[in-house]
């Protein structure tokens, strides 16, 4: 419960700070979503989140382009079955690979590009029904975390932004950012992220 629990969250919010580093406009878009929302109040509850729909869309964009357990839990096949004209024989171990689902341009336009905005005109979410987005699995084994998971990432991120600023250490420029994967049961950034926080606000 711990491993799944822990690795998963944080994994997912490193890869969604490399992101916005790496791509400076969404960075700020965020950031001017939630100046505008949260404005002054130099706190941040759990309501905030449903009123920022650009963080709703970057926690999104990072579930679909870094699937943290990119092969779900193994399944095995109860009986002879067919999927797709494959022939999957009775007690076949079956790994499905929701990482591969993630990059597959007949579902995703510009798969490999970091685009929050395609999920502000999309109604496809995380809780298993939309067979594109699986991060959390689906079916009777769905990860029972994905509720806690999807809040904590969102509030996470929601303060790392509000009250920091953020920059590139030594000079890297954002697009030099390097965002290498590491294959694992999670999926890691090869080289952590090093990022360097300006105090924009204090906390109350
Ligand atoms: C970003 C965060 C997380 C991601 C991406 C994630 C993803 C997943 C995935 C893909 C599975 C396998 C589901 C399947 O094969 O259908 C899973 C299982 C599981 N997760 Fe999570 N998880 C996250 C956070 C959490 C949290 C916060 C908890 C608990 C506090 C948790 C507890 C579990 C447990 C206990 C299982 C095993 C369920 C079973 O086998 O029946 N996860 N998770």
């Amino acid at each position: 419960m711990f491993a799944a629990g822990t690795d998963t969250s944080s994994s997912t919010l490193e890869w969604a700070m490399a992101e916005l580093l790496n791509n400076p406009k969404s960075l700020a878009i965020a950031q001017a979503e939630m100046d505008c929302v949260i404005g002054q109040n130099d706190i941040i509850q759990e309501s905030d989140i449903s009123h920022l729909p650009y963080l709703q869309a970057v926690v999104k964009e990072t579930f679909q382009f870094h699937r943290a357990a990119p092969f779900l839990v193994p399944r095995k096949a109860e009986a002879d079955v067919e999927v797709l004209g494959f022939m999957v024989s009775k007690d076949t171990q079956v790994l499905v690979n929701v990482w591969a689902i993630g990059r597959d341009p007949a579902m995703w336009e510009n798969p490999i590009r970091f685009e929050p905005e395609r999920f502000l005109s999309k109604e496809t979410d995380v809780k298993g029904r939309d067979y594109e987005l699986t991060p959390f699995g689906g079916g009777r084994r769905i990860c029972p975390g994905l509720p806690l998971a999807v809040v904590t990432v969102s509030l996470m991120l929601t303060s790392l932004l509000y009250f920091f600023d953020w920059k590139l250490p030594n000079g890297v420029a954002s697009e030099d950012l390097d965002m290498d994967e590491t294959f694992g049961i999670t999926l890691h950034r090869t080289n952590p992220l090093h990022a360097v926080p300006v105090k924009k606000r204090a906390y109350k």
